[in-house]
């Protein structure tokens, strides 16, 4: 059997010219993109909302509040992030991509231990399953102790002062977003970030090279993401999905806007008022796709539960205490497959 650590970058097998979808990255019928029900959508008409968090765009919370209980994920407008530093990270991952092969392999991840930093290409240590037609690079960016910029790349040379930029920028307005989360709830304005403890951040650069059957495979495949909240940027090609009501709505690429998704843990804090989006991404033959998805995330001891404010007798507790490192090795284990792993939490099953 092919080891995992033999596993190719998707990359490498476009450069050679594959015509065929290689079995491995081939969706069972069920899972392709083509079978499922899906729909193109702008905010004006049935996508995800826009949230405006600028001073002309009134108070965002009552909005963020729907966005979480129809939706779970959303995009925001107006925030405060450096203008030009979304468009800088895109084309410093761009540019790393585009680098020869043997430049990017220097930096390569390992591939038996799951979720380790660098450049990689599969998301899972098992060996069965089918493949994501995705390569990655994952950097590891907070707490400080954890961030080591001589693991990411050296190119363009001002990579590394990018990636920590913006880690500190996600990390701002993360906490933003979680504090109107929180008051969206009726709780008091800190209480997720504090439920949450120290954050665990990683960003991660995906890169979807044309795939010869676009209709064949998944660039990723459905999951919801494992922490408490997800903050994306895409390029201007189209790609990623949301489940709403059983059909898969696209999000509308928007250059300054920052996707915010609602990941597990916050599902599990809010006692199940607000759900995790679960997402995929989809590729197509001519063009490439970039996405950089930052991931906020408990430290793996802290004991995740929902809050006690919320819990009464129209509402009654759903889910089991989890230790968030037990919760991230099954997630590994078995795999996302939509909400498998949280639907283990809940106490009536
Ligand atoms: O590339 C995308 O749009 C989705 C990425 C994603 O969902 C993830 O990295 O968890
Ligand atoms: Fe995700």
């Amino acid at each position: 059997m092919e080891a995992a650590a033999e596993t190719q970058r998707v990359q490498t097998l476009v450069e050679a010219g594959v015509a065929h979808l290689p079995a491995r990255y081939v969706q069972p019928p069920e899972l392709r993109p083509h079978l499922s029900r899906r729909r193109d959508a702008t905010a004006d008409c049935g996508g995800i909302p826009v949230v405006d968090l600028g001073p002309s765009g009134g108070d965002p919370v009552p909005a963020i509040g729907r966005a979480c209980r129809e939706w779970g994920a959303f995009q925001v407008v107006n925030h405060d992030v450096r203008p030009g530093l979304l468009e800088e990270v895109r084309a410093m991952g761009s540019s790393f991509f585009r680098a020869p092969m043997e430049a990017k392999l220097r930096f390569a991840c390992d591939p038996r231990s799951p979720a380790s930093e660098g450049y990689g290409s599969r998301m899972l240590a098992k060996d069965d399953g089918v493949l994501d037609w995705r390569d990655y690079f994952d950097h590891h960016a907070l707490p400080e102790s954890r961030r080591n910029p001589s693991q990411w790349p050296d190119f363009p040379s001002n990579y590394r002062d990018v990636v920590i930029e913006y880690s500190n920028n996600m990390k701002k307005l993360a906490q933003t977003l979680l504090c109107m989360i929180s008051q969206s709830l009726g709780l008091p304005p800190l209480y997720i970030e504090e439920a949450v403890g120290e954050v665990y951040q990683n960003i991660t650069i995906s890169y979807y090279p044309p795939c010869p059957q676009p209709d064949l495979a998944l660039g990723l495949q459905s999951h919801s993401d494992m922490g408490a909240i997800t903050l994306l940027i895409q390029d201007d090609v189209e790609g990623l999905e949301v489940l709403k009501d059983g059909e898969w709505v696209q999000v509308q690429p928007l250059s300054d806007a920052v996707v915010v998704i609602l990941a597990d843990q916050t599902e599990v804090i809010s006692n199940g008022e607000y759900k995790s989006a679960v997402h995929r991404a989809v590729v197509n033959a001519h063009h490439p796709r970039l996405s950089v998805a930052t991931f906020y995330d408990p430290c793996k001891t802290r004991k995740i539960y929902p809050a006690m404010q919320l819990i009464t007798k129209q509402s009654p507790l759903k889910y089991r205490e989890v230790l968030y490192g037990d919760y991230v090795s099954s997630w590994y284990s078995k795999g996302p497959e939509g909400k498998r792993n949280i639907d283990a939490l809940l106490i009536n099953q």
